[in-house]
């Protein structure tokens, strides 16, 4: 088996950057696949320095090898803050409206990439597989190439892929894709993204796509693209939820709402992930029913994210004002309808919160996966499991059929579906869990590293 060279923005080193929980699910993934197929884990360590020495830190962590490089404030600046944060991950969210468009930024973005490539290059043996990681990385493959590497490479996107009509938006959008075009595999977490990315390579750059199979040829080159929706650690979830911290952590949330239904959001503070859409989704609730203001606590983790981007920064002021306005309107004095936490929890503690409550609100305006709703629903009581309220706009709804997909920008619909779930019979919500526990199980972390790997590993074998 040929070694694996991960290559992502974010690496799971114990002293990361950021609080717990802020590093979203793409840290613990690759985590998992690393620690299965051994290989060396590369990318930032989220720490800042002086200037850029390109002095790599390997260090060895629970079997997983990870080499990473420091950051001057400049490259942070502008690769990680701005083109990454404040172009391509509004864009890729649909979020024109967000979306700034910066020379500058956009200069940082390739640097940052070519220190990556120069870095990176001397860790590559010649038969190792590389797999890059998400829109930080996209031209990486490219200056790879250019340093001489012939290696199978791979590159997986974790967010979703826009429309044409919006990616043609990025100034320079064709010389973006024509170097993800050195990649030999792209993948997608679902069929929606991978068809965007498709459309665009053919109505734009004239490629040559065949849609059954994913092939595209462009310039004298094939790559092969498909979708791999990517899944938990289910077998580490749930060490982590039978482990006495969970039990501890659900028993507190229990005791703390007595009778009252607990319902609970974890999420990065992002506004992909839709918190004060869900917000107003709650108090329509309270509006349409407010006898039973009585019967439900909303819980919402929320770690602060991507800090010193303005857009954060506001979503937070909104999401903290809508918070306070809520609770102000509809509290007593033995009473909070909304908690709202803005820090971070161990994923043991996740689950014992997972399980406490009795319905999980996951309602992103868009978001490439969501690992948050697989987890939720892996963490149930088979024998009284709650309901998970999902967006039709995250890419695991398109295997969580049966939750409770919602439109998330629409306060009726939410509020509909509360009211739903909290009358919903046991054996309804059995026979919902039950269909999707299946996915969750089977369709694991490992078998998303599996199946990307074998392609690439295979690609070239039989073209
Ligand atoms: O590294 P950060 O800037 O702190 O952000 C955390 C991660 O957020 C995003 O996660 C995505 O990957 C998940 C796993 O595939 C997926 O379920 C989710 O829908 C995505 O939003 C981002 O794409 C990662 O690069 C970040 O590390
Ligand atoms: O307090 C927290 C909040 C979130 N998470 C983890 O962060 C990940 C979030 O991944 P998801 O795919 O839902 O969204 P992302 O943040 O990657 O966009 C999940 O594995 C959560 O268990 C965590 O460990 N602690």
């Amino acid at each position: 088996m040929s070694r694996l060279i991960v290559i992502s923005n974010r690496v799971a080193v114990p002293k990361a950057r950021g609080a717990a929980g802020a590093q979203g699910g793409l840290a613990g993934a690759l985590n998992a696949a690393l620690k299965k197929h051994g290989g060396i884990w590369f990318g930032w360590s989220g720490q800042e320095c002086e200037e850029f020495t390109g002095n790599i830190n390997l260090q060895r962590h629970e079997g997983v090898t990870t080499a990473t490089v420091d950051l001057g404030h400049q490259d942070i600046e502008e690769y990680y803050n701005g083109y990454a944060n404040s172009t391509l991950w509004p864009l890729f969210h649909f979020r024109l409206d967000l979306t700034q468009y910066e020379r500058e930024t956009g200069k940082g973005y390739e640097r940052v990439n070519e220190r990556f490539a120069e870095s990176v290059a001397p860790l590559v043996d010649r038969d190792d597989l590389v797999w890059v990681h998400d829109y930080h990385l996209l031209p990486l493959g490219a200056r790879l190439r250019e340093r001489g590497l012939t290696n199978r490479m791979g590159f997986f996107l974790h967010t979703p892929w826009p429309p044409t009509r919006l990616f043609v938006s990025l100034p320079y959008h064709e010389r973006l894709v024509r170097t993800m075009l050195e990649y030999d595999l792209i993948g997608f977490q679902t069929d929606e993204w991978l068809e965007s990315f498709c459309h665009y390579c053919r109505k734009e750059l004239g490629a040559e796509v065949d849609e059954e199979t994913g092939r595209i040829a462009f310039d004298g080159r094939v790559t092969h693209a498909k979708a791999y929706p990517i899944g938990i650690d289910y077998e580490h979830l749930m060490e982590q939820a039978d482990s006495g911290e969970a039990r501890q952590a659900g028993q507190r949330l229990l005791s703390s709402t007595r009778r009252r239904t607990a319902m609970i959001g974890v999420d990065r503070l992002d506004y992909s992930k839709g918190l004060p859409e869900r917000l107003d989704g709650i108090s329509r609730f309270f509006d349409h029913h407010p006898q039973r203001v009585r019967d439900v606590v909303f819980i919402q983790i929320a770690p602060p994210s991507r800090e010193d981007v303005e857009s954060y920064q506001r979503i937070r002021a909104t999401l903290e004002q809508k918070a306070g306005q809520i609770n102000g309107a509809r509290s007593e004095v033995d009473l909070v309808p909304i908690r709202y936490v803005n820090k971070g929890h161990s994923l043991a503690e996740l689950c014992g919160f997972y399980r406490a409550a009795k319905i999980g609100l996951v309602t992103p305006l868009r978001d490439g996966m969501n690992l948050v709703a697989k987890e939720y629903v892996a963490a149930q009581d088979p024998e009284d499991p709650g309901v998970l309220i999902l967006s039709r706009f995250a890419g695991a709804a398109r295997q969580l059929t049966d939750a409770v997909l919602v439109n998330p920008h629409s306060p009726d619909d939410v509020a509909q579906a509360i009211q739903m779930a909290l009358d919903m019979p046991l054996e309804e919500r059995k026979a919902r869990w039950e269909a999707m526990i299946e996915t969750v199980r089977e369709d694991n972390v490992q078998r998303w590293t599996e199946l990307f790997t074998g392609d690439l590993a295979a690609i070239g074998q039989d073209d």
